[in-house]
C-alpha cells in the first residue's frame, strides 16, 4: 500500500481491503490481556475473522509466541508475577520478528506501573494504543498527574503532541483514543472519526480495540500507522451500527460485537472517515 496524501475514500478502501484481509487470513494473535477485558477482547478479535490465544505463561510463550503472527500485552490487571511474562513474551516476539502492540492501562496510577509500561516500551512495542492520560504521562515519564485510574481526564486532542513525541522516542507508531482517534508515527497524524460516546461506558473498549490494531498490524506489518487507523475506524463503525440497535451499554456490547461480525463493504466504504491531518 502506498503512503501519502489521499482522500477519505482511499481510506476506507484501504480500511476494508484490512478487514477483508483479517477475515482471510485469520491471524493469530496472542493475548495477554487483563482480567476485566479477556472476553470482550477474544470476542472482539474473532468477530473481526482473527485467532484470539490468551496465554500469559513465560513457561509457554518460548513455545507458543514464535508461532503467532502478533502478540498484544495489556497491563490492565498488572501484578507482580505476569510483569515478566509480558517482558519474556514481548523480548520474542522481536526476536522471532512479529510484530507486538502494547496497551498502558492506567499508566499513570502507581510508580510501578509506569515503570512497567516504560521498561516494555523499550522492548520496541509496534504499536502504542492509550487514552489521552495515558499517552500523557508515557510522554513525560510522569506518575499521578491529572489522572483517574483506568479513565482518561484528558481529551485526545490534548495528547497529539504528546503522542507524536512518544512515537518519535520510542520509535512505536502511537494511537490516541477518543472522541477522534489519533494516530502517528511521530511525523504524520492521522485521524478517525468513528464511535459513539457511549463505547466509553463499556469496560474495555479500549482494550479490545488495541487488540483489534494487533490483527490489523498482523496482516500488513509494514504499514503499522495505517493498518492502526484501519482497526479504530472499523471498531468505531461497528460501534455506530451497533448503536442503532442498542438500548443502553450492555446491549451496545452485544451489538457492536454483532456489527463487527456482520460488517460489509457498503458501511466499511460509507462510513470510515479518516484522514491526514
Ligand atoms: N467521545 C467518543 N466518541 C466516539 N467514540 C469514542 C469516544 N470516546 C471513546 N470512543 C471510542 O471508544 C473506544 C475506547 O476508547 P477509550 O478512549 O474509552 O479507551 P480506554 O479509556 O482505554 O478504555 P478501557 O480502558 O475501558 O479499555 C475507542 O474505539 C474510541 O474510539
Ligand atoms: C476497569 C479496569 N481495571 C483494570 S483494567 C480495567 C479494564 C479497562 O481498562
Ligand atoms: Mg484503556
Amino acid at each position: 500500500m502506498e503512503d501519502g496524501e489521499q482522500g477519505e475514500g482511499e481510506w476506507a478502501s484501504k480500511a476494508w481491503a484490512h478487514l477483508s484481509s483479517v477475515r482471510s487470513l485469520s491471524p493469530l494473535i496472542q493475548c495477554i490481556a487483563n482480567f476485566v477485558s479477556m472476553d470482550l477482547t477474544a470476542n472482539t478479535l474473532l468477530s473481526a475473522g482473527a485467532s484470539p490465544a490468551m496465554l500469559h505463561s513465560s513457561t509457554e510463550s518460548p513455545d507458543f509466541t514464535p508461532q503467532v503472527h502478533a502478540l498484544y500485552i495489556n497491563v490492565g490487571t498488572l501484578s507482580d508475577a505476569w510483569l515478566p511474562a509480558m517482558k519474556v513474551a514481548a523480548k520474542l516476539a522481536t526476536k522471532f520478528n512479529k510484530p507486538w502492540i502494547l496497551d498502558p492501562v492506567a499508566a499513570a496510577a502507581s510508580r510501578f506501573r509506569l515503570k512497567a509500561c516504560l521498561d516494555l516500551i523499550s522492548l520496541k512495542p509496534s504499536v502504542i494504543r492509550g487514552n489521552a492520560s495515558e499517552i500523557i504521562a508515557l510522554a513525560d515519564a510522569s506518575f499521578g498527574s491529572s489522572t483517574k485510574g483506568v479513565d482518561s481526564s484528558h481529551d485526545s486532542t490534548d495528547a497529539v503532541e504528546a503522542a507524536k513525541s512518544l512515537a518519535y522516542s520510542s520509535g512505536a507508531v502511537v494511537a490516541v483514543s477518543g472522541a477522534v482517534d489519533f494516530i502517528t508515527d511521530g511525523n504524520r497524524v492521522l485521524g478517525a472519526r468513528n464511535g459513539v460516546p457511549l463505547m466509553q461506558k463499556i469496560t474495555a473498549t479500549g482494550c479490545a480495540v488495541t487488540a483489534l490494531i494487533a490483527a490489523f498490524v498482523a496482516i500488513d506489518p509494514s504499514h503499522a500507522l495505517e493498518a492502526t487507523a484501519s482497526a479504530l475506524a472499523v471498531f468505531g463503525v461497528a460501534g455506530e451500527i451497533g448503536m442503532e440497535m442498542a438500548r443502553g451499554p450492555a446491549s451496545l456490547r452485544m451489538h457492536l460485537i454483532d456489527s463487527l461480525h456482520g460488517l460489509d463493504q457498503t458501511a466499511v466504504i460509507s462510513r470510515v472517515k479518516i484522514s491526514a491531518l
